[in-house]
């Protein structure tokens, strides 16, 4: 018997997509679906401790680089991406046949950002597809103002930018690709993005963005873009950390690296919101010059620290200080540390994940963005939800914050000024909110059993039918 909701679901190989892509699953096999998650062998493979659910199924393909890929240069990087494109479609093309040929069809395509090409391959079956947009829905509207009409005004804004349904948005605000002073070796971001944005325009089915935000975090960005269909169905964060209605489902259930687990007993030794946790998520790498200045503040200011370093921090000049002073890990289960009562602030780049997983702790921020969304999101969570404070106000000509200047805003957020009370009321507030959007009856809630009612519909569409002119 075909199930009524089948959905194919691709995310982007990286961390940063995998794990609300996994959340998202989980959902979604909670209100009765199956779903089937590929990814690269690659990714697949590299994750560890995978969910295993009755209604989920991996079906990992190859994109030619198994052993995943060492970034050699632009020619390179553009080889591995056009490889990527290439297999995976011609892997979803056939996925597709297959199931409809078998009786299980799949009813809808569910794809994460910079994967244009998987909606293509869908398209031409008919079958629907959903992009599950894992960053700010403020990020999708600036993007998809730039991409119609608003490119010039973006690229340089003379002081600020009023954008439909957005805050006013000074150039540190945008997403640094987009503007006319970055590096032309982000011209392929931007690139990917306009594919990206041309699928969304060519799409004849109404399409759905699904948004890991809630409605209450984004009230007008969600409504600003009129001719698509977006909807928030966040935060996709592990019920125990959010409504604790399945206490089991207590992590997104995968690791690229080894989770560090002593974790957890260092901070049951330390004070209530005493400790300053610092993570530059998965892809991030600071110049050295950067970490030095970090260590400075960290040992400056006196508060216990949990750092999370990829690099070799060996490197570091005070690394046996930082060692006695603080701790220091290649990677840990983030949510725990953000969810214990000894965190005081967290330190971060301002990927989306680790921002919305900090304010459905209640934790207050101090952000450090390096590129991309985290820019946009570093200015909604200093002025629009005001639970943090941005540091790179004050870098310098060679792109460094000194350690005086982090030590600084590390000391406002963790201090007992009027400043720090503001902040960790508005957070406790936006966690509150966050549960309520999750909650039976709750906005995300709700959106999610109206697209999945909507993919219901389209249950009857024959898939078979575009069989023979695809085969
Ligand atoms: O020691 C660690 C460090 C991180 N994480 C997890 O790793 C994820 C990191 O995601 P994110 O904070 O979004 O950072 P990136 O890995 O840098 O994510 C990329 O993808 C995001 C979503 O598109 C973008 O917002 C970012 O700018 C982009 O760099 C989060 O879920 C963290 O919980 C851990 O579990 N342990």
């Amino acid at each position: 018997m075909p199930h009524r909701h089948h959905i194919l679901l691709i995310p982007y190989p990286v961390q940063g997509h995998i794990n609300p892509a996994f959340q998202f699953a989980k959902r979604l096999i909670s209100l009765g679906a199956h779903v089937t998650l590929s990814t690269t062998l690659h990714m697949h493979n590299r994750i560890t401790h995978k969910p295993t659910l009755p209604n989920l199924s991996y079906l990992p393909f190859s994109d030619g680089y198994d052993d995943g890929f060492q970034s050699t240069g632009t020619d390179a990087y553009l080889l591995y991406t056009s490889e990527f494109k290439r297999r995976g479609s011609e892997f979803i093309a056939n996925l597709i046949l297959s199931n409809s040929q078998k009786g299980t069809p799949f009813t809808c395509l569910v794809y994460s950002l910079l994967l244009p090409w998987a909606a293509e391959t869908a398209r031409g079956f008919h079958l629907p597809t959903a992009l599950l947009w894992v960053q700010p829905a403020t990020m999708f509207d600036i993007l998809y103002h730039y991409f119609h009409g608003y490119s010039e005004s973006i690229k340089n804004p003379s002081v600020s930018i009023k954008l439909p349904g957005l805050p006013l948005l000074s150039a540190r605000d945008l997403p640094s690709f987009l503007l006319d002073t970055c590096p032309s070796s982000y011209a392929l971001m931007l690139s990917f993005f306009e594919e990206q944005f041309k699928e969304l325009d060519v799409e004849t089915n109404p399409t759905t963005i699904l948004v890991n935000s809630f409605e209450a975090l984004e009230p007008d960005a969600l409504r600003a873009v009129e001719n698509l269909n977006m909807i928030s169905i966040g935060p996709l964060i592990p019920s125990a950390f959010l409504d604790g209605k399945d206490p089991t489902d207590n992590s997104f259930g995968g690791h690229i690296f080894q989770p560090s687990n002593n974790c957890v007993e260092w901070l049951d030794s330390k004070q209530e919101n005493s400790v300053v946790y610092v993570s530059f998520g998965s892809l991030c790498v600071l110049p050295k010059k950067q970490m030095e200045e970090i260590a400075r503040a960290l040992l400056d200011c006196g508060f216990p620290f949990l750092w999370v370093i990829k690099e070799k921090e060996e490197e570091l000049n005070c690394r046996e200080e930082l060692e006695e002073k603080g701790k220091i890990v290649k990677w840990c289960s983030q949510l725990e540390i953000l969810s214990h009562p000894s965190l005081g602030c967290f330190l971060t780049h301002c990927g989306w994940n680790s921002t919305i997983e900090s304010l459905v702790s209640g934790v207050p921020l101090v952000v450090f963005p390096q590129w991309a969304d985290q820019m946009t999101n570093a200015k909604l969570v200093e002025d629009v939800w005001k639970i943090g404070v941005r540091v790179d106000h004050k870098m310098n000509q060679d792109g460094i914050v000194i350690g005086e200047d982090i030590r600084n805003c590390l000391e406002v957020v963790m201090g007992s000024g009027g400043k720090c009370e503001e902040l960790r009321e508005n957070s406790k507030k936006w966690k509150e909110l966050s549960r309520e959007a999750v909650k039976e009856g709750g906005s995300s809630e709700n959106n999610l059993r109206g697209f999945l009612d909507l993919v219901g519909l389209n249950h009857d569409v024959d898939v078979s039918l575009c069989v023979a002119e695809n085969a």
